[in-house]
C-alpha cells in the first residue's frame, strides 16, 4: 500500500507537535510541514510556555482535562529524560494568588499538576494585597528551544519542512492526500474563519536568575515565570489588536505590576520586549472537512484556535488531530479498494 502524503500547514507549537505525533504514530504516511514563518518568528516563540490551563468555553471540561493531562504526562516524561535540556523543559513551583476568593477554589486541573494545595497564611504574608492562593508545581518550557527540538525530531524521522505561504489549501491538492491545518491566527484569512480573533500579548523577558518561583495573579494579567534563560514578566490581553510592535507604556505597566508582587525584580537586567497575537476562539477547531473542487476531494483536518492555552494542551490536541488523520486515511483506503472492485 502506497504511503499517504500528509501536509501540515504551520510551524508553531501546534503544527510541529501535530506533525511529530502523526509521523511517530501513523506508519503508512509521509509528513511535510509547510509554513511561512518558523522559530523564532511565530506566536509560539513569544509564549511564556507555562502549563497553566485556560478554559475554552466551547469545549466540555472532561475533554479539556484529557488534553491537559496528555500534555502534562508527555512533557513530564521528557523532563525526566536526557532530552529535557535540549527540549527546554523543566518543572517549576510557585503560587497563583487572588485578591478575592475565587469561585473555583479547586480548579478542574488541580489533580493534573503536582502537589496542588491552598497557600498557608504564612505564605500569603508575602502578598499583602491578596487574600487567597494556590501553590503547585507544573511544567514550563523555553518555547524557542522546544520548537527547534520538535523540528529536529521531525527531520530525524525523514519528514520534510518547507517555507512557503499558502493562499488556499487547495494549492496542496495535487501533491498531498491529506492536509492538516495548524495555521493559528492565519486561519482567519486562510479559511475565512471569523470566529478566530487576535488577542495581543506583550511580555518582558528579563535576566533575574534569583527568581525561582512563579507568581501568577489569578486575574491572569500579571505573571512572573522563571525559565531556563530568563524570567517572563506579563502581560497584556488586548482583543482585536494585531500590532506586533512593543508599546513602551505597556512595558512600564507590566514591569511595575510585577515589581509590586516581587520587589527584587527592580534589579532585573537585560530587559527585552516581546509581542505575540494569540489565536483565540471559543473552542479549538479540531475537526475534519472535505474540500471539493470540480468533483475532486481533499480531506482536511483542522487544529487551530488555541488562544492563551496552546502550550498547555498541545500534545492532547495533536493526538486528536492524528486520530482524525487516521480516519481520513481509512476512508481513502476504503474508497480506493472500492474503485478496484
Ligand atoms: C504573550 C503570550 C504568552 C503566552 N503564554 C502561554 C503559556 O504560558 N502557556 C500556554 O499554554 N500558552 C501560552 N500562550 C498561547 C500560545 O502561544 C498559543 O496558544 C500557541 O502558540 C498557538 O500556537 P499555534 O501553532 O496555533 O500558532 P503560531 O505559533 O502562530 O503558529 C502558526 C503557524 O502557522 C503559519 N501560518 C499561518 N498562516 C499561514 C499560511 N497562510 N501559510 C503558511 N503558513 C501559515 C505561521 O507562519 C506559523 O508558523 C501565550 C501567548 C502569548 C501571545
Ligand atoms: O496565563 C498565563 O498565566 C500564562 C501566559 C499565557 O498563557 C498568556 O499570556 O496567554
Amino acid at each position: 500500500m502506497a504511503k499517504r502524503k500528509i501536509a501540515v500547514v504551520g510551524a508553531g507549537l501546534i503544527g510541529l507537535s501535530t506533525a511529530v505525533y502523526i509521523s511517530e504514530s501513523i506508519s503508512k504516511c509521509s509528513v511535510t510541514v509547510i509554513s511561512d514563518k518558523f522559530t523564532p518568528n511565530t506566536t509560539s516563540d513569544v509564549a511564556a510556555g507555562m502549563l497553566i490551563p485556560h478554559t475554552y468555553l466551547g469545549i466540555p471540561i472532561h475533554q479539556q482535562k484529557q488534553w491537559i493531562r496528555e500534555t502534562f504526562d508527555y512533557l513530564f516524561e521528557i523532563n525526566n529524560s536526557s532530552e529535557a535540556s535540549d527540549a527546554g523543559i523543566h518543572l517549576v513551583s510557585g503560587w497563583q494568588i487572588f485578591k478575592t476568593i475565587p469561585d473555583e477554589v479547586l480548579p478542574f486541573w488541580s489533580d493534573v499538576v503536582l502537589g496542588f494545595r491552598s497557600m498557608t497564611e504564612e505564605e500569603l504574608k508575602k502578598f499583602p494585597q491578596h487574600r487567597f492562593g494556590q501553590a503547585f508545581t507544573t511544567l514550563k518550557c523555553d518555547c524557542p528551544s522546544y520548537l527547534l527540538w520538535l523540528e529536529k525530531r521531525l527531520k530525524g524521522n525523514g519528514s520534510q519542512v518547507y517555507a512557503r505561504r499558502i493562499k488556499d489549501l487547495w494549492e496542496l491538492h495535487s501533491k498531498y492526500d491529506i492536509v492538516v491545518n495548524c495555521s493559528g491566527i492565519g486561519s482567519r484569512e486562510l479559511m475565512g474563519d471569523l470566529e478566530i480573533y487576535p488577542v495581543r500579548g506583550q511580555v518582558l523577558k528579563v535576566n533575574a536568575p534569583w527568581v525561582n518561583h512563579f507568581i501568577r495573579d489569578g486575574d491572569g494579567l500579571t505573571y512572573i515565570y522563571p525559565g531556563i534563560h530568563n524570567v517572563t514578566l506579563g502581560g497584556t490581553r488586548q482583543k482585536d489588536n494585531w500590532s506586533l510592535s512593543p508599546d513602551p507604556r505597556s512595558s512600564k505597566d507590566i514591569f511595575d505590576r510585577c515589581c509590586a508582587l516581587e520587589p527584587s525584580l527592580q534589579r532585573a537586567q537585560d530587559i527585552k520586549e516581546r509581542v505575540g497575537v494569540r489565536p483565540s476562539r471559543l473552542a479549538v477547531r479540531l475537526q475534519k472537512e472535505i474540500l471539493v473542487h470540480d468533483g475532486k476531494k481533499l480531506p482536511v483536518v483542522h487544529n487551530y484556535g488555541h488562544g492563551s492555552g496552546g502550550f498547555s494542551v498541545h500534545r492532547g490536541t495533536a493526538k486528536e488531530a492524528a486520530r482524525l488523520v487516521g480516519e481520513c486515511i481509512a476512508a481513502l483506503e476504503g474508497a480506493s479498494s472500492k474503485a478496484k472492485l
